[in-house]
């Protein structure tokens, strides 16, 4: 079976600047990965390179049985790749309900309508008509969520979907991707809670200055205790 996303020697720049350096990375449909590393190791470049907000300046990605290496953000999103990005860039003047209708699409099945969301997250259902800048925090991410899964995407990708947030609110995130992982969505998540992201995903990888230096399972991971204080930061 071939992989859903596959990349293979992936670097990136920014001008002059090299930020990734032969990145090799493969994700089966209905698998859940996650990339690890301290900051700035350039784990949101390489969601960006993937979501087609940056070129990549050598090597291929393949998504979806097609090779999507320097399309446009627009045409990989068509194909079923969503982000919830970093900083959830919610629109401060839609409401909640108009973000959910104007980024739904039965393109690739139509499991995720706006009442689904409303049934994962019901406190977006309460707030339908507010206004994304009238949301807290936790809100947004919610939204932010909602309106990635709208697209009924083949791979969802979050970047630090649980920065910022009050526990309890984390926690109602967790639990959400728990929900999605359990339904068979694909996942690749970027978060620094590495015991979470241990139980919700099955393949790691840590980068460290643009490179992946180790790749493995959650048990391997655990039994890696050098990973941890060297990559990680964690002793
Ligand atoms: N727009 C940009 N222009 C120039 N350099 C950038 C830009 N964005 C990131 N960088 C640099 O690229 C490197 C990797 O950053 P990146 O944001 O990918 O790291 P990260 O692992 O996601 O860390 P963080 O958790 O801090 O976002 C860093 O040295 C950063 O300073």
């Amino acid at each position: 079976m071939s992989a859903l996303l596959e990349v293979q020697g992936l670097e990136a720049a920014y001008g002059s600047s090299q930020v990734l350096f032969g990145i090799d990375l493969q994700l089966q449909a209905g698998g859940a990965a996650t990339l690890l590393g301290r900051n700035g190791m350039g784990k949101s470049t390489l969601l960006r390179s993937l979501c087609g907000w940056l070129a990549p300046a050598q090597g291929r990605i393949r998504f979806a049985g097609q090779d999507v290496t320097g399309w446009s953000a627009d045409r990989i999103a068509r194909l079923g790749l969503a982000i919830v990005p970093e900083g959830r860039q919610c629109f401060p003047n839609l409401s909640v309900h108009e973000h959910l209708v104007a980024f739904a699409s039965t393109r690739h099945g139509n499991v995720w309508t706006p009442q689904q969301v409303y049934a994962l997250f019901p406190r977006l259902a309460e707030r339908k008509q507010h206004l994304g800048g009238q949301l807290s925090g936790g809100e947004q991410q919610m939204l932010a969520i909602g309106r990635a899964l709208v697209t009924n995407p083949k791979l969802l990708i979050l970047d630090e979907a649980t920065e910022g947030l009050a526990p309890l609110v984390r926690e109602e995130i967790w639990a959400c991707l728990r929900t999605l992982r359990e339904a068979g969505q694909t996942l690749l998540v970027v978060d620094k809670y590495v015991h979470r992201l241990m139980a919700l995903a099955d393949q790691h990888q840590v980068l460290e200055r643009g490179r992946v230096v180790w790749a493995g399972n959650s048990a391997q991971l655990e039994a890696a205790p050098e990973v941890w204080t060297r990559y990680l930061g964690v002793g």
